[in-house]
């Protein structure tokens, strides 16, 4: 029997339950929003099309009670207001941080067990927040991180390139926001390097041209819909799915840095085994000097609003 809680069910929130339901990952979703008549209706919307999934699952709308979310296996935090991230996802820090407050303590207090898998920007904020409130192992607090901006690097060059994305294994590092980086030493198609690559296609890959494509594309979707709601929430879907089967995944997500080329005590994007326990095992890639500096000045951001914000 699985069971996910999602906290905060609008465009994101309720994208996961979709996301979930159409791969038959979960037994028993809990809904959980402050906007109550919301929820209710979420609720209402995923049961009517539960004959058009592969199988049926419980839907239970827990309105604001938190407690009902306690013996899930994993919860889901998509608690937010995203219009305030419109032009950046700082913008949301005061907003997410403080709802993040509101239920820290009582899916404690109600005895919850599982893993949280954050998705609230600014991400690696709110991640270090909910693990600081909680006292959670860290490695059951899961920041989604940039597994989206991956996707997105993938998604441009795979445009670039005419290769498939699923071909393509190229990662964002350090913060899911303006300052993160693609890890370019590390980019392979099939098993060629990016050289290889530029060689065999005659294309000269420009790093700051894709690193602007995947830190920025969100904002394109924003622009016309004002939210992104399928790439985040099959994203997030891939790492609900990495614990809910123990999958043992490697995938870039945000997650408590220990001694990271001299970082520590903050959340950010390292390619990461997610398995039932959370991140099973923190993968380090040695990265190439500017990488290096890259990442400090990732940690340093982060670290600049987790300040902001902290009381734990
Ligand atoms: N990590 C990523 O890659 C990524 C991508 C997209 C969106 N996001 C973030 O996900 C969050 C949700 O996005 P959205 O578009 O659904 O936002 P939204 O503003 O449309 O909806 C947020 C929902 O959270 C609810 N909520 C607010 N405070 C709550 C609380 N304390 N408890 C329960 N519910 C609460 C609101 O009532 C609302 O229904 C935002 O923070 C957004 O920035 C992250």
């Amino acid at each position: 029997m699985k069971k996910v809680g999602i906290i905060g069910v609008n465009h994101v929130g309720a994208h996961v339950a979709n996301a979930l339901l159409y791969q038959s990952l979960a037994d028993e979703i809990y809904l959980c929003d402050t906007n109550t008549t919301l929820c209710a209706a979420q609720a209402n919307d995923l049961v009517d099309a539960m004959s058009f999934y592969p199988r049926s699952a419980r839907i239970i709308d827990c309105a604001d009670r938190y407690e009902d979310l306690a013996g899930c296996d994993v919860l889901v935090n998509a608690a937010g207001h995203v219009a305030a991230a419109a032009g950046n996802r700082d913008g949301e820090l005061f907003v997410t941080s403080a709802e993040a407050k509101t239920f820290a303590q009582r899916i404690v207090d109600a005895g919850f067990a599982g893993v949280i898998v954050t998705i609230a920007n600014p991400n690696d904020v709110i991640a270090t927040e909910i693990q600081g409130l909680t006292g959670y192992d860290p490695r059951k607090v899961i920041g989604s991180g940039t597994t989206l901006d991956s996707a997105r690097l993938r998604h441009a060059l795979a445009d670039a390139t005419g290769f498939d994305q699923r071909s393509i294994s190229a990662w964002m590092l350090g913060e899911h926001g303006f300052s993160e980086f693609a890890c370019w030493s590390h980019i392979t198609f099939g098993s060629l390097t990016v050289p290889e690559v530029e060689r065999r296609t005659g294309l000269t890959l420009d790093r700051s041209t894709f690193e602007t494509a995947a830190t920025k594309g969100g904002f394109v979707t924003y622009q016309g819909k004002q939210c992104t709601e399928y790439s985040i929430a099959n994203s997030a879907t891939e790492i609900i799915k990495a614990v809910l089967c123990d999958a043992h995944i490697i995938t870039p997500v945000s997650t408590y840095i220990d001694d990271v080329y001299g970082e520590s005590g903050v959340y950010a994007s390292l390619p990461c085994e997610v398995g039932a326990r959370g991140v099973e095992r923190v993968l380090v890639p040695e990265l190439a000097d500017d990488e290096v500096q890259r990442w400090h000045d990732t940690c340093a951001h982060i670290r600049a609003n987790v300040e902001k914000v902290r009381c734990w």
